[in-house]
């Protein structure tokens, strides 16, 4: 993990070419597969036997779609971290370190902050894992540009990119239903989403996920959820993100998910997609 977050840095902050690439993150062969709907979705075993590299995931998808919910469930059931680029800025702007004042200006705004600070706050995060022994992880919110993604794919391999999706009607409701209790951390959404069948789209039900009592005097909205803001970043995820679904779809390495409704639906559906439906039986077996 140190050789990638070294040279992830060197990556973007200089012309630096990676020749090779070689440690436990090298160009193993990808993990074994089955096929599910015409997309190859890793097999377990394949990624936690010991003689491989652990997993390296990455989540794709619009705001408010629910991509650090998910990630984080799959970072819990596979022991990998969960590395959210948009908790690593929100981190470094409650720093009031050297880069806040420029990254309040930037997210607040709902735009890109620029690659050289992601790349290094990243870099840092990976760094500070490597001294954890962490190994593998599932990226939330990186790549978000083409450039990103040609900068990872020339220092390592990724073996899977799920692309969370979610009505467009129901993005702008969830972001502006997010919650976090100021205390405990815990991520809440007071929207409810009920929308009606039409046009031969299923109707949709995800009910609010409220917080417990002793949560719920003390919620927090994030600067960047209201509504002009939202608005901006789905529209910026239209013109730089959504290019990085067909930079992975041409590679195979694209899962495509559509969100069925709430949480619970969702998340079985999503460990069937990914072959992951018996671990999890056998981990609530052994807990
Ligand atoms: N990979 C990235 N590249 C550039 N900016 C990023 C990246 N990841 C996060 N950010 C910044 O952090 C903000 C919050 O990110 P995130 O929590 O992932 O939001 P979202 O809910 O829009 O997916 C983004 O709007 C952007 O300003």
């Amino acid at each position: 993990m140190a050789v990638l977050s070294r040279l992830l840095r060197a990556r973007t902050t200089t012309s630096y070419a990676i020749r090779s690439f070689c440690c436990s993150y090298s160009t193993s062969s990808p993990p074994s597969s089955s096929e599910i709907g015409g997309i190859a979705a890793p097999s377990l075993a394949s990624n936690t036997s010991t003689d491989r590299r652990n997993v390296q995931w990455v989540f794709l998808g619009c705001p408010g779609v629910g991509k650090g919910t998910y990630a984080s469930r799959l970072s819990k059931l596979l022991a990998v971290p969960h590395i959210a680029t948009g908790d690593l800025v929100r981190d470094e702007l409650s720093s009031k370190g050297p880069l806040s004042s420029q990254l309040a200006e930037i997210v607040n705004q709902g735009k890109l902050v620029p690659d050289e600070i992601i790349i290094n706050l990243l870099s840092h995060r990976l760094q500070i894992g490597e001294a954890k022994g962490e190994s593998g992880f599932i990226l939330d919110g990186f790549p978000r540009t083409i450039r990103q993604a040609e900068i990872l794919e020339g220092v390592t391999n990724i073996d899977l990119v799920i692309n969370l999706k979610l009505r467009e009607e129901a993005l702008l409701a969830k972001c502006l239903g997010r919650r976090t209790c100021s205390q405990c951390g815990g991520n809440y959404n007071v929207a409810c989403i009920d929308i009606k069948a039409d046009h031969g789209n299923p109707a949709m039900y995800m009910p609010a996920l409220l917080p417990p009592p002793h949560c719920a005097s003390k919620l927090i909205t994030r600067s960047d959820d209201t509504e002009q803001v939202v608005k901006e970043r789905l529209r910026i995820y239209n013109e730089k993100s959504r290019p990085v679904e067909e930079f992975y779809r041409i590679r195979g390495k694209l899962l495509e998910f559509d969100l069925p409704g709430g949480i619970p639906e969702s998340w079985t559906k999503l460990l069937q997609a990914l072959n992951l439906d018996d671990h999890e039986d056998e981990r609530s077996a052994t807990a």
